[in-house]
């Protein structure tokens, strides 16, 4: 049938992560506190007490509301107006190799735009959430762990049924990408400290154009048109029905209703919808994007 074979094709696509992970040395980073100076790495206890000093409860989001619960958050947020940070050139490299890793098209860029500077003393943690969509261009987080001497406090991420574990790293910086999808939590602080950096990731760039070249859109185009010409196979009537006038396609990922669009999908999501909408488009098929319960 033109569905299966459609999905086969889609699938063959479909090699992304929804998180990734890299490291950086700690001479890649600097970041100047108001009132606490350039941190040092590994951040000293010294310099976790003033900024605990300068920070306060970190807030969550749930609905429209915005929350302090140390049950649900137990982290200190340090004001980013008093934080500047200056990154070597390796962090651009790492962003670009982080948007091919999460399946993102070459022509798409990641630019990270600073959330929040964070820290966890021991015991503290955040449960499982899901981050909210805080721009339109938005489509994951970046969680940077500055170097500390730390244990426990890992990061952990859930996407489909799968579960992968980050750890901090004394000496040096540690990076995480995730797809804003994704449920995440972090762990208790066992012993020390655990400085973050939280940034959104905004996708630029749209990688459309480079999909109409792909040699699996003559395939797609092929069972597109298959799909809408043949008559359905009416049950318990001899009487053939009319050919369907739709055919869905689930994605992978979940999107919002305001980050739903072709230059915003996700991971997987982002060939397979490319290649659909260049086989659409061959095949003189109308597609649209749209939100599905299921
Ligand atoms: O500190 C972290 O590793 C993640 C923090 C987090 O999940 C958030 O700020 O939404
Ligand atoms: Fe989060």
């Amino acid at each position: 049938m033109a569905r299966e074979r459609l999905a086969e094709l889609l699938d063959v696509s479909a090699a992304a992560a929804s998180s990734v992970y890299r490291k950086l040395s700690a001479t890649d980073l600097s970041v100047v506190v108001d009132g606490a100076g350039p941190l040092r790495f590994p951040v000293s206890d010294e310099q976790a007490v003033q900024l605990r000093g300068l920070g306060h409860r970190a807030r969550f989001g749930r609905g429209e509301q915005t929350l302090t619960d140390p049950e649900v958050r137990d982290t200190w947020e340090i004001p980013k107006e008093s934080v500047r940070v200056e990154w070597t050139e390796a962090f651009a490299a790492v962003l670009d190799g982080m948007r091919a890793e999460l399946g993102l098209p070459l022509h798409c860029e990641l630019t990270p735009e600073l959330h929040s500077i964070l820290l966890y003393e021991t015991g503290q943690f955040f449960v499982a959430h899901q981050d909210s969509e805080k721009d339109d261009a938005m489509v994951a987080t970046l969680v940077v762990t500055l170097p500390s001497a730390h244990t426990g406090g890992e990061l952990v991420i859930e996407h489909q049924g799968q579960t992968k574990k980050y750890r901090g790293l004394k000496t040096a910086v540690s990076l995480v990408a995730f797809y804003a999808d994704c449920r995440h939590q972090v762990v208790p602080v066992k012993t020390g400290n655990r400085v973050t950096l939280t940034y959104n990731l905004l996708l630029t760039g749209d990688g459309q154009d480079a999909a109409a070249e792909h040699p699996l859109v003559g395939d797609l185009a092929a069972c597109l048109h298959a799909h809408f010409t043949t008559p359905v196979v009416l049950p318990y009537s001899r009487r053939r029905g009319d050919p369907p006038a739709r055919l869905a396609y689930l994605l992978d990922h979940e999107y919002t209703a305001r980050g739903l669009s072709w230059s915003r999908l996700k991971g997987s999501d982002t060939a397979r919808g490319a290649l659909l909408r260049a086989a659409a488009e061959r095949a003189g098929c109308e597609i649209t994007l749209a939100l599905a319960e299921i």
